[in-house]
């Protein structure tokens, strides 16, 4: 089995680097190929997404990416911007289906910066649609405003749109989820005020007719991101649009303690799919060896279970986080009184060791 090894930009081969220790410290072996993507594609071969990147991602069996950007490239024409590779991986592959889960560990109560009653035994599973919405859509740019009160000036537009196909499949597969956990799933919208999105609602409240043990609930996104604060644990599966899913998922990464414990799942309708942390490359702590490597570390764990079937494995990896987490050892971002801080390579040797226990 292959593994595209993507480490990016920022702080993304520091954490890639430990979750491949970890991968390679398993019983099972993966032949694994690294090719650079994002600004460290750009500096390489002039482009953000290299050809021989998208052709190697496009073969292996499951893709692990880091992270890109920085704000070096803002500059940049937007097509040769790191977050195109990204984008561009995702719309390639197919990888629709964005899965993320949003787990407190108990050992992080007192990281969260909500209250340790609210948070305490969160699990909540985001599903993201990620191939649609405001992000693909066309037409978009800058242009002379055709219109109405500022005609004449420079506007800036993008296009909202979904196809019925879109919001269909990413239902089905909020619906599966949902009957293999707690049953319950809120569509997160904004059908009050914008088309596509009561598109949405009515199409989801279609594809649950297939579904009638599951409950199914609608909120619009502001509550919804209100709710995620207030009372968290009230959410079963939320499954929402490419947009309201990139800002809310952020939100849900700080009731977990950190972004950096936020792991994701990018897939396909076959689960060939793309596994990455849910933050960034965070450039302002990039190169000082202190960024929490372990949403790339449940990133793998979500890879042998979801795209090459080895279940075991990633239990494995995700019982030597917990072990990890109950001695005490901490990356800044999740550190509190009276824990022990590590840097990132610290933690990686940390869980390398507690899988071989
Ligand atoms: N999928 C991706 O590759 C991806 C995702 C989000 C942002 N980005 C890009 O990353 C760059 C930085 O964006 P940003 O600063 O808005 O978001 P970010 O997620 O990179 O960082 C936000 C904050 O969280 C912290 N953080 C993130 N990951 C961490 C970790 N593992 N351990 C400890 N702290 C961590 C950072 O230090 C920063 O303070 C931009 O170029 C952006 O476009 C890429
Ligand atoms: C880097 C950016 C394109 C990306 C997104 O907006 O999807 C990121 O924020 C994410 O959450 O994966
Ligand atoms: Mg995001």
């Amino acid at each position: 089995m292959k593994i595209a090894n993507l480490p990016g930009d920022g702080i993304g081969p520091e954490i890639i680097e430990q979750a491949t220790r970890v991968l390679n410290a398993l019983d099972e072996k993966f032949e694994m190929e690294s090719a650079p993507v994002g600004g460290a594609g750009y500096e390489a071969h002039g482009h953000p997404l290299p050809e021989g990147t998208l052709k190697l991602a496009k073969e292996a069996d499951a893709v692990l990416f880091g992270a890109v950007g920085d704000w070096k490239y803002d500059k940049l024409e937007r097509a040769l911007r790191p977050e195109q590779a990204i984008l561009g991986l995702r719309k390639n592959l197919n990888l629709f289906a964005n899965l993320r889960p949003a787990i407190l560990y108990p050992e992080l109560a007192g990281a969260s910066t909500l209250k340790p009653e609210v948070v305490s035994g969160l699990d909540i599973l985001i599903i993201r649609e990620l191939t649609g919405d405001i992000y693909f859509g066309q037409p978009r740019g800058v242009r002379e405003c055709p219109d109405g009160p500022f005609k004449g000036e420079r506007e800036g537009f993008d296009t909202m749109r979904y196809a019925e196909t879109e919001i269909r499949r990413i239902a089905h597969v909020a619906f599966q989820a949902a009957r293999k956990r707690g049953k319950r799933l809120t569509s997160v919208d904004k059908a009050n005020v914008l088309e596509t999105f009561q598109f949405w609602k009515d199409i989801v409240t279609d594809v649950h007719k297939e579904y009638p043990d599951v409950q199914l609930d609608h909120m619009y996104v502001d509550n919804a991101a209100m709710q995620l604060v207030r009372a968290p644990k009230k959410f079963d599966v939320i499954v929402t649009g490419n947009m309201f899913g990139d800002i809310l998922s952020d939100a849900a990464a700080m009731l977990t303690g950190s972004i950096g414990m936020l792991p994701s799942a990018s897939l396909d309708a076959n689960h060939k799919g793309l596994y990455e942390p849910s933050h960034g490359s965070a450039p302002d702590i990039a190169g000082k060896g202190i960024a929490n490597p372990l949403a790339t570390i449940l990133s793998a764990a979500m890879m042998l279970r979801y795209s090459l079937n080895k279940a075991e494995q990633a239990d494995r990896i995700e019982n030597a986080v917990k072990k990890v987490l109950a001695q005490g050892l901490r990356t800044p971002d999740i550190y509190e009184e009276g824990t022990t801080k590590v840097g990132t390579k610290e933690m990686g040797d940390a869980v390398v060791k507690a899988l071989a226990q």
